[in-house]
């Protein structure tokens, strides 16, 4: 991939990588107390969250989003371990256990001091990057509140241009074109999906001079459909029509979020006559509930009502080119940490993207102190 560990796969000076994510239910018990974690404080209306305690009862009150954490955890180990890279994987997240604090203090227990972020959000949006620094700076702040050493934290830049994060689904995006009847695969549109966010926050997402037009958020999501769709065309030879849209959307209804929403679209495409779409969730890093309620029970539903046929691609996960990616971004940051310039690997028009949050990237509506950024 890159070149930076041309004098050995050194991640010093980290000591450890923190893998942090979202979390979910493990079971019907979870759900109600899970949902009170994710929206304490956001005002989401009372009628969402009996709606989205549903999509989770369907499923036995178990979101697949931890069973893809454990799986990811095991293939960074492997991968690390097989590249001679001496680094401790630990996993916390924001809303369900293991709670990213317990996670930090079990690190700081273990000697960590120099601690690397890997979040499971490939963009840039207050919900994707600043929330966890907020709540990484919290945990912090509880490790000093019981007097013990706060350790330094960096947060890997954002990866959603990375190959080993596209390439993986510029493969499925292949695989599901490859399970749809054959005589409408050539004519399938391609839908990117991702969460829809209020536009206020889409439009301050990432770096201020970018701020507008959706920001960070639909310029890095923009980037990474299109890489994907030239790599379809150049493996199929075939043009297959695109566009970004959204799924997901919650909050009060008198407040704008990103649309279309994939439901919508999937009607527009239907009554503009395609044959066929395939659904590819670029905003998901892996399996969460978002894909299996809202595109494969939701949006499918709604496919199979208009009799057009869909696919879904398959989300990351746990590919080893993924986990590859990790190892490549913890090394380059390593390397760029100890003072060396190693070249970033990044697809797309984009580049990649900053290490260090700059001040007044991605703002939060009730300002909260936040680590791994200027502010
Ligand atoms: C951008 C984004 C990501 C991607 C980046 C990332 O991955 O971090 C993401 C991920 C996730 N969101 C998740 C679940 C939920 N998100 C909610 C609410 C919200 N999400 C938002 C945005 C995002 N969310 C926003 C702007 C809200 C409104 C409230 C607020 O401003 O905070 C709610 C409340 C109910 C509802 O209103 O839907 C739930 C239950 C799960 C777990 C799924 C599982 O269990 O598999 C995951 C991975
Ligand atoms: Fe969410």
């Amino acid at each position: 991939m890159s070149d930076h560990n041309e004098a050995g796969p050194a991640a010093g000076p980290y000591d450890a990588l923190l893998l942090l994510s979202f979390g979910g239910p493990e079971g019907p018990d979870d759900v109600v107390p899970f949902l009170e974690n994710v929206t304490r404080g956001r005002g989401i209306p009372r009628e969402r969250l009996k709606e989205v305690g549903q999509h989770y009862f369907l499923f036995g009150g178990v979101s697949p989003i931890n069973a893809q954490n454990r799986e990811l955890l095991d293939a960074l180990r492997r991968d690390f371990g097989e590249h001679g890279v001496e680094l401790p994987v630990y996993w916390g997240n924001r809303n369900w256990a293991p709670y990213l604090v317990d996670t930090l203090r079990e690190m700081t227990d273990d000697g960590h001091r120099r601690i690397l972020v890997l979040a499971t959000s490939a963009y840039a949006s207050y919900s994707g990057c600043r929330q966890y620094r907020e709540n990484l700076a919290g945990a912090l702040a509880e490790l000093a509140a019981e007097g013990r050493p706060v350790p330094r934290v960096d947060k890997l830049r954002h990866y959603f241009n990375h190959p080993g994060f596209v390439e993986p689904m510029t493969d499925a995006v292949l695989t599901a074109l490859g399970e749809l009847p054959a005589e409408v695969r050539a004519g399938a549109h391609l839908a990117f999906t991702t969460h829809s966010i209020p536009t206020a926050a889409a439009d301050t997402s990432g770096p201020v001079e970018g701020h507008g037009n959706g920001g960070a958020y639909v310029a890095q999501h923009l980037d990474t459909a299109r890489v994907i769709a030239d790599a379809v065309r150049e493996a199929t030879g075939t043009e297959h029509p695109w566009q970004l849209v959204y799924q997901s959307r919650s909050g009060a209804p008198h407040i704008p979020w990103l649309e279309p929403d994939i439901c919508d679209h999937l009607v527009e495409l239907h009554e503009g006559g395609a044959p066929a779409v395939v659904m590819v969730p670029i905003g998901f890093v892996s399996d969460h509930m978002e894909v299996k309620y809202d595109l494969d029970t939701e949006a499918a539903a709604k496919a199979a009502e208009l009799g057009l046929p869909v696919a879904r691609a398959a989300t990351v996960g746990a590919d080893p080119r993924f986990a590859a990616a990790v190892r490549d971004l913890v090394l380059e940051r390593a390397a760029k940490e100890r003072g060396l310039a190693p070249r970033p690997c990044a697809l797309g028009a984009l580049g990649p993207s900053h290490d260090v949050c700059p001040a007044g990237c991605c703002p939060s509506r009730s300002p909260q102190p936040a680590v791994a950024g200027i502010d």
